[in-house]
């Protein structure tokens, strides 16, 4: 089946000469749910960013569909954007509004600046918003501020939002790191649904190797912006584990977080 997304050769040197990817490589097929891991300062955000072009590659090749991601025009830019929906550790809704409304935000890339601004959103996409809401369980905090909200209802309205976009990929950046285990399972278990009955491919950068163990179908490991592992997550071995996070000279491993629930 053909590639949705092809990375060729990769790289990103930020401007006080940080390197934080370096000629990463590697395609995904749809329908596949990519967990990233990796220790902290890896390279995990960049690559998510530089995927939606929210970070401008340095080198290298991005290729989501049909489009040129690393060299993408600003329509190019907002195209890919349409098709790509982002969820964010920190869930970035807009705290006063309504949860519909947040999740209608996601059908701004598909409306003239006019309409968007003065928030004139179809019968239609209503509709849908609230389906999809439904779907999430938060049919009764649809007309709720979203600030009214606990952390695990607001990330569900972040993928809420991703899925009004109706896109073909998802790229969620550490969707559960501010979360209690309980909840950081009740959003992968949705992620993990999206992926399935919508055929949606996800990429999720996580800090917890058990949670890329349990929902993932493949695992890419980062370690300083190179990838060192990009496998099924049966291969996801203590060497392996060792390869991506490190370990501190005096044998401690780092990222011990991440390890602890391994
Ligand atoms: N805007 C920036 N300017 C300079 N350096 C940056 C910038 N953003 C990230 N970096 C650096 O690039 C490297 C990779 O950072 P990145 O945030 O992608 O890693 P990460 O694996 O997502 O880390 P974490 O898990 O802590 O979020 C780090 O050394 C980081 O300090």
């Amino acid at each position: 089946m053909a590639s949705l997304l092809e990375i060729h050769g990769l790289s990103k040197v930020y401007a006080d000469g940080t390197a934080a990817l370096k000629d990463v490589s590697f395609s995904v097929r749809r329908g596949e749910f990519v967990a990233v891991i990796g220790p902290s300062g890896a390279g995990k955000s960049t690559l998510l960013r530089c995927i939606n072009r929210l970070v401008k590659p340095s080198g290298g090749e991005i290729r989501f569909q049909e489009i040129d991601a690393a060299g993408a025009s600003g329509r190019q830019v907002r195209q890919l954007r349409r098709q790509t929906g982002m969820i964010f550790q920190h869930y970035n809704l807009i705290q006063r509004v309504s949860v519909l409304r947040n999740v209608l935000h996601g059908r701004l890339g598909y409306m003239n600046a006019f309409s968007g601004s003065l928030g004139l959103f179809s019968r239609k996409d209503v509709e849908e918003a609230k389906r999809i809401l439904h779907r999430l369980g938060l049919s009764q905090q649809m007309y709720k501020r979203a600030d009214e909200l606990s952390g695990g209802q607001q990330q569900r309205v972040g993928i809420a939002r991703a899925l009004s976009q109706k896109p073909e990929l998802i790229l969620a950046d550490e969707p559960i790191a501010s979360l209690d285990p309980v909840t950081s399972r009740a959003i992968m278990e949705h992620l993990s649904d999206i992926c399935r009955a919508d055929g949606i491919t996800c990429i999720v950068n996580l800090h917890q190797v058990a949670m890329a163990r349990d929902y993932a179908t493949r695992i890419i490991g980062i370690h300083k912006g190179e990838v060192v592992f990009d496998g099924p997550p049966g291969e996801l071995s203590e060497d392996v584990i060792h390869r991506i996070y490190g370990a501190a000279p005096d044998g401690r491993e780092q990222g011990g977080e991440a390890l602890a629930g391994a």
